[in-house]
């Protein structure tokens, strides 16, 4: 049997863009595939990430979910389609009722696209429903202190801050943000690839986050073979965004 493909970032974006422009797929089937695969292996990966609905007078669970310091789950986004999917993750986590957090660190008013859709999804079921707390940090300057407030006893950080569409060492703010990160006792989750990691030739930016689990989309990355990437990526997991098996083998020979 054929190793599965691991792409560049140009394959990696050319899968997208065909997948939408040819295919006819919306963008946005995309980034719930993979926010929502993204959820489902983390809950694979830590079976103590458990349910914390709250219980009524009755002793019944409520739909509302533990008050905002008890998140378990804590994800850091950007402003591109990576903080998109962190977005659709949150919606997922809560769902199952995992207390999860969403912490902004670029203004809401940068954020386009399916990014934008699902930021307003978001903020609309958390306004609607008590989801998971939206909270802007992209302004104020006492960055590391409101980390930790809203952080609390976080089991896991999530990294939606860069994806594919990095170019560079990660800037301000994103580079407080990584070294904050990679100096809690949290473990890390990166999505598609950990922010900061040249995902073509594998080498790290400083700084760079030190993931304990990556969930990779449609393909693992070339550079991810690179020895000095290991330590960066942690557990490697390859989430399906639903486009077809062919698809991918047309894009990888
Ligand atoms: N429809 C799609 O294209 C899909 C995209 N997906 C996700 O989208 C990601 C790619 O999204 P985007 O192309 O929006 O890119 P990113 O989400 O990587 O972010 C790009 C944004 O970050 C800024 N930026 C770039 N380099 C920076 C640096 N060094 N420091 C600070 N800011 C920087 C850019 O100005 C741009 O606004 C993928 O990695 C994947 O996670 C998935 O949702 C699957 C579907
Ligand atoms: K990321």
């Amino acid at each position: 049997m054929n190793e599965p493909p691991a792409f560049t970032r140009e394959q990696s974006r050319r899968v997208d863009e065909i997948a939408i422009n040819e295919y006819g797929f919306s963008g946005l089937v995309l980034m719930e595939n993979a926010g929502r695969g993204a959820c489902e292996t983390l809950l694979e990966f830590d079976a103590s990430l458990r349910k914390t609905l709250l219980t009524d007078m009755t002793g019944s669970e409520t739909s509302r979910l533990a008050p905002e310091l008890d998140a378990q789950v804590v994800i850091l986004c950007g402003k591109g389609n990576n903080a998109g999917d962190g977005f659709v993750l949150a919606r997922h986590l809560s769902i199952r009722g995992i207390a999860t957090k969403v912490l902004l660190l670029a203004p809401p008013h940068e954020l386009r696209g399916d990014a934008l859709t699902n930021y307003a999804i978001l903020k609309h079921s958390s306004l609607k429903h008590a989801g998971p707390a939206v909270i802007d940090l992209s302004q104020g300057d006492d960055f590391a202190k409101a980390l930790d407030q809203h952080t609390g006893s976080a089991k896991w950080l999530v990294d939606a801050l860069l994806g594919t569409g990095a170019t560079g060492a990660p800037r301000a703010p994103y580079d407080k943000a990584i070294r904050w990160m990679n100096a809690q006792e949290a473990k890390r989750l990166a999505l598609d690839l950990p922010t900061g990691l040249d995902c073509d030739s594998g080498i790290p930016a400083d700084p760079t986050v030190r993931a304990d689990l990556t969930c990779t989309f449609a393909t693992s990355k070339v550079g991810f073979q690179k020895r000095q990437a290991t330590e960066f990526l942690g557990e490697v997991c390859v989430v399906s965004i639903g486009v077809p098996q062919g698809l991918i083998e047309a894009i990888s020979t």
